[in-house]
């Protein structure tokens, strides 16, 4: 089994139910998710939040979730503005991985999720596999000026190309586009095509079909159905079936199915309007009905209704109505372009056509309409075709292939998890997980905490300029981080030559640490030494995953008592430290080691900048850092930049 991550930018499963504005690839991944799961694979979708109901994880189908994922409005968007929001959808997928675990694979689909999948992969090192759905080059070819999308897709496309670990053609046109325009890497594509699902598709009787539409059960019927853009050659269908019937001087009806309404409203989809107008010219008004949209569920009366099936498209990168349509037993006229040159079979399951050719359209669309018997044999043979090549869940089955090889390869090159015992090592969960977890916990802080960081440094330079020092503490790991801290900047860290900084980590001094805790108690054994050495002007650093613990929230109370500036390393909901520091930096993690981990980067960093700010102006020779019991200087007594002095030593230089 593997948990797998679909990623759909614009296009949600769930519009595929019924929804007026599913185009072929809300189909695609919503059958997709479906069949994976019963394959036994587990399946998050992640797609847009497009509408402001919509619940961010919601269980979908058993085995299927989709997350609704805040990247812009909450509204619906056209997908040529959707590339300025796949930065938001890449942070939020990286922190909802860091919390619910990496994924085996994600597959992308469009050019824009494909720019998540790919940012991805660099960042936390999940394969990723892509089909294109469409390419933007041969869109380009196709619609000219017409296309909206920015130029910048071509270069994203060519990026996507080169590194996904496959990429998904899904026809033999798609395969070949994707090595002649973008020199696609053959060995990394495989060819799947899409499918239907034979629980919604299976032919209906068509007099019983035609019933239960309204339509009269003797006429012949030609249908055209999907979605009304341009490039859809609709027009070319009504001009081809007006030559068709007058030709042939036989009464058929040409249904027009789809609109952005259950009405055909012109107003809500313009296209209609101009077609209208093309059946007019062509003396076929009365012949052509157009319907509106229809939901899903009724999509199988409509193809079982008719006797031949229209799809002629200028271009297609595959083209599920077809196969719907011969799911349904119907035969097909389709144009020669992509996927439909594939799934029809002229001659035999249909008939193709050259595109934006209403003549050659007209002719194979008589020569079908004068031959009932032929027609039926060819839906005959065009139902076995479908189930034989082209099921939802065969598509799954060939895709889960596609994964587990994916998957094989990246064990291999990952030989540090070979085990000694000679076996292939699965990569190790736990060992993922952290990376995984570790790389997108530094994602947010990269750009959540470079301001307190910078800060942080400023606030130590400054305290060390008025004649300061800094006290710092912690418990466990983060005691050990404190003793770290102060050695680096006690001693030296990257730049030779400076003076020592004074620095006095409150977890050193063991016998004042047994001594009070044996005696007194744990909870105020920072807070004592803080009463101690702490001056108005010193500064406070506290170091807690969890901004918790009592000796901690102790000494930063009895540093804000003395006049001691606080500054908090945290994590999680920083507890009541929070509060009570001047300048808290807050991993965005819950998980202590990773806390941990990027506390010590966070403290890397301040003690580069800190050197880096002291040291500017400095003369390179300084005497080397005292021991810390001598640094114990009142504020304002020994300016920290001062004149240099001789050092007998010098064995920081
Ligand atoms: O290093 C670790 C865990 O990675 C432990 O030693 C950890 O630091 C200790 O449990 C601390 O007592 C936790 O305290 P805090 O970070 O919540 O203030
Ligand atoms: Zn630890």
């Amino acid at each position: 089994m593997k948990r797998i991550a679909l990623i759909s930018e614009h296009a949600s499963p769930l519009a595929s139910l019924g929804g007026t504005d599913a185009g072929g690839q809300n189909v695609y991944v919503a059958q997709v998710a479906r069949h994976l799961a019963e394959l036994g694979h587990t399946v998050d979708v992640f797609t847009r939040r497009d509408a402001a109901h919509l619940p961010q994880v919601m269980n979908w189908v058993p085995g299927v979730r989709v997350i609704h994922v805040p990247a812009g409005p909450a509204r619906v968007l056209p997908k040529e503005d959707l590339l300025p929001l796949m930065g938001d959808f890449t942070r939020f997928m990286a922190s909802f991985m860091a919390r619910e675990g990496q994924y085996d694979l994600l597959h992308a689909n469009f050019w824009m999720s494909g720019l998540v999948a790919a940012d991805l992969k660099r960042q936390l090192g999940v394969p990723f596999v892509i089909t294109f759905h469409a390419l933007g080059k041969v869109r380009r070819l196709h619609q000219g000026e017409a296309d909206g999308f920015p130029d910048d897709r071509f270069a994203i496309e060519e990026r996507l190309v080169r590194e996904a670990d496959r990429i998904v053609a899904e026809c033999p046109q798609d395969e070949a586009d994707l090595r002649d325009l973008y020199d696609a890497d053959p060995a990394r594509i495989v060819t799947v095509p899409c499918g239907f699902d034979p629980a919604e598709f299976t032919p209906r009787g068509r007099r019983e079909a035609r019933i239960r539409l309204g339509l009269d059960p003797d006429e012949t019927v030609v249908l055209q159905l999907g979605r009304m853009v341009r490039r859809k050659g609709v027009d070319d269908a009504i001009r081809g079936f007006a030559r068709a019937t007058r030709q042939l001087g036989i009464p058929a009806r040409l249904l027009v199915v789809g609109g952005n309404s259950p009405d055909p409203d012109p107003a809500l989809t313009p296209e209609l309007g101009r077609l209208r107008e093309v059946a007019r010219e062509e003396g076929v008004e009365d012949r052509v009905t157009f319907t509106g949209s229809r939901e899903r569920a009724h999509l199988r009366d409509y193809y079982s209704a008719a006797d031949v099936f229209i799809s002629t498209p200028w271009y297609e990168p595959f083209g599920i109505t077809p196969l719907e349509a011969m799911a349904c037993g119907t035969p097909v006229l389709g144009a020669q372009v992509g996927g439909i040159q594939y799934t029809v079979v002229d001659g035999v399951t249909g008939a193709l056509v050259p595109p934006r050719n209403p003549d050659a359209l007209g002719e194979r669309l008589g020569e079908l309409l004068a031959d009932p018997a032929r027609r039926e044999r060819m839906g005959q043979a065009a139902l076995e075709r479908v189930r034989t090549h082209f099921t939802w869940e065969g598509v799954a089955r060939q895709l889960a292939e596609v994964y587990r090889e994916v998957g094989e390869e990246v064990e291999r090159v990952i030989p540090a998890l070979a085990l000694h015992s000679g076996h292939r090592a699965a990569p190790d969960a736990a060992v993922e997980r952290a990376f995984g977890n570790l790389i997108a916990t530094l994602t947010r802080a990269r750009s959540e905490l470079q301001p307190q960081i910078v800060a942080a440094a400023g606030a130590i330079v400054a305290c060390f300029e008025r004649g300061g020092k800094v006290l710092v503490c912690g418990n466990g790991g983060s005691a050990a981080d404190a003793q770290h801290f102060a050695a680096e900047l006690v001693g030296r860290f990257l730049i030779p030559g400076r003076r020592g900084l004074p620095v006095i980590s409150l977890t050193a001094d063991s016998a004042m640490l047994t001594a009070w805790s044996n005696d007194i108690g744990f909870g105020d054994v920072f807070a004592r030494q803080v009463e101690a050495f702490g001056q108005p002007g010193d500064l406070l650093l506290t170091i807690s995953t969890s901004g918790r613990s009592p000796n901690i929230v102790a000494a930063m109370e009895a540093a804000r008592a003395r006049g001691v500036t606080t500054l908090a390393l945290l994590g999680g909901s920083g507890g009541d430290a929070l509060v009570l520091a001047d300048l808290p930096l807050l991993v965005p993690s819950t998980d202590t080691p990773r806390i941990q981990e990027v506390h010590i980067l966070a403290l890397h960093l301040i003690c580069e900048l800190v050197e880096e700010q002291i040291s500017a102006g400095v003369p390179a020779h300084l005497p080397t850092a005292l021991p810390a019991s001598v640094r114990l200087t009142p504020p304002g007594s020994t300016p920290l930049i001062s004149a240099p002095t001789s050092s007998a030593q010098g064995v920081n230089v």
